[in-house]
């Protein structure tokens, strides 16, 4: 474990230290509540997957939480801790309280029998260090009203029916939609709580920036059944030449092409707006492949999920593999020991739905690939290429054709992508 400063010790935090825990988090990160939002939000982690740091006199310095996930891999789902509402006080940053607490972290997520953990980063440079990988990217585009679409058949026969978010009426609805419109796709972890199904509806009156309220967006076909939304709100604008308002799209989410092409038609084409503003989307999104015109929109890529494997060889063999690969790996480790050194993953039998499972082991045999764990993160959800990062430097390929041999297979043809941040 990191050394804290003297008198510091990790403690856990229960439910009785709400207030002071939040406020460790209200000055970390810079924000104020008041008590009808508290009201209306709420608390997403849960009091047993939490601990903080208290100083020498009993105060609170530092704190985290995770979240169980059942996380999304290529092929399959893994048991996932997912690190959330990590903060240290501005007056005790940079005395290690962040390094002792991922310790503590891993440590206790590995009791737990979670193989890797997961993590939206705050800022980009805080936890590749931690051996960390940003496995996946999001786009979020801005797109002038109007946009054409390519034709989609049966987008027609759909309808779009306009509702205010009721929490009580459509958590439910939202959280079965959005379920089925991830299904395959890696990283697309789901609200497995209620508090997690409440909280991406709330609508506390000082999230609007003077927008409306939240409105839903609900795709029906003939047949009465729901088959995308769209959670957003509008902000009117009046320029010296007319309307000029904003669509903000929380979430949108469709189970099919058809349900996609008449939600994303009904958005772009919202009287008196003029830009609509799309949420964090998977960068093969069905909307940027449907513009007639991609170059009409501005888009921004970041970094979506980051992934640390915490138990290389249970991660590694915990998802399955787009082609067969039998490749030694040299992997390093600063933080966990027990992931160094060389590891074979041999893949097995093609299985019926073209993918391949894989056996990891402890090997003497000479390295085919040499990277650290960090780049094996990244490379997990199938969505940063090996081949890429070796081009940067970061893998370094051993034995000829094992890069190629096994960046093809750690790849996915789906993106990763996790569609709100926790
Ligand atoms: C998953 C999430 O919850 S993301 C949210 C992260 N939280 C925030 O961004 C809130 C504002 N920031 C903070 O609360 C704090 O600065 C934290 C939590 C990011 C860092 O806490 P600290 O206790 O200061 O970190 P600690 O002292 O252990 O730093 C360890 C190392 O990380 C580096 N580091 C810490 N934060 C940052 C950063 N934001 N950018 C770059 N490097 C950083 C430190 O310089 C130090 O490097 P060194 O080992 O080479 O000296």
């Amino acid at each position: 474990m990191s050394p804290l400063p003297d008198g510091y010790r990790l403690v856990d935090v229960p439910e009785s230290r709400k207030d002071e825990f939040l406020e460790v988090d209200r000055l970390a990160f810079a924000f104020d509540s008041n008590a009808e939002t508290d009201a209306l939000v709420p608390i997403t982690f849960t009091w047993d997957r939490t601990q903080a740091v208290e100083d020498p006199e009993g105060r609170l310095a530092a704190v985290h939480a995770s979240y169980a996930h059942t996380m999304p891999v290529p092929g399959g789902t893994i048991a996932c801790s997912g690190l959330t509402w990590v903060g240290a006080r501005p007056d005790e940053r940079r005395r290690g309280l962040l390094t002792a607490m991922i310790d503590s972290h891993f440590a206790r997520s590995l009791d737990r029998g979670e193989p890797i953990s997961a993590l939206f980063a705050a800022e980009h440079a805080i936890y590749g260090r931690y051996g960390y990988g940003s496995a996946a990217d999001d786009v979020r585009v801005k797109i002038a009203r109007g946009a054409a679409l390519r034709d989609t058949p049966g987008s027609a026969d759909l309808t779009i029916r306009l509702a205010t978010v009721d929490v009580a009426q459509h958590s439910e609805l939202v959280d079965t939609l959005h379920r089925a419109a991830g299904a395959g796709r890696p990283g697309w972890t789901t609200r497995d709580s209620e508090a997690w199904r409440i909280r991406m509806l709330v609508d506390p009156p000082a999230w609007r920036e003077g927008g409306e309220p939240l409105r839903i967006a609900t795709v029906h076909d003939p047949a009465g059944a729901v088959r995308g939304y769209a959670l957003f709100r509008r902000k009117e604008n009046w320029s010296e030449t007319g309307p000029a308002g904003t669509v903000k799209v929380r979430e949108a989410a469709a189970v099919d092409a058809a349900a996609t092409h008449r939600l994303w038609s009904f958005l772009l084409d919202l009287d008196l707006m003029a830009t609509i503003e799309s949420p964090m989307l998977p960068v093969d999104d069905a909307l940027l492949h449907l513009l007639v015109d991609a170059r009409a929109v501005t888009p921004r890529v970041s970094d979506n999920v980051w992934v640390r494997l915490l138990d290389l060889p249970v991660a590694l063999a915990g998802r399955r593999y787009a082609a067969p690969v039998d490749v030694v790996l040299d992997v390093t480790d600063a933080r966990l020991p027990a992931n160094a050194g060389r590891w074979r993953l041999t893949t097995g039998d093609r299985l019926d739905d073209g993918t391949y499972p894989a056996e990891v082991s402890r090997t003497e045999d000479e390295a085919d690939l040499r990277l650290d764990v960090r780049e094996l993160g990244a490379a997990y959800l199938g969505g940063r290429s090996l081949v890429a990062q070796g081009r940067a430097g970061l893998v370094t390929e051993q034995t000829p054709g094992a890069l190629h041999a096994a960046a093809v297979a750690f790849g996915w043809p789906v993106a990763p992508v996790c569609t709100y941040v926790w």
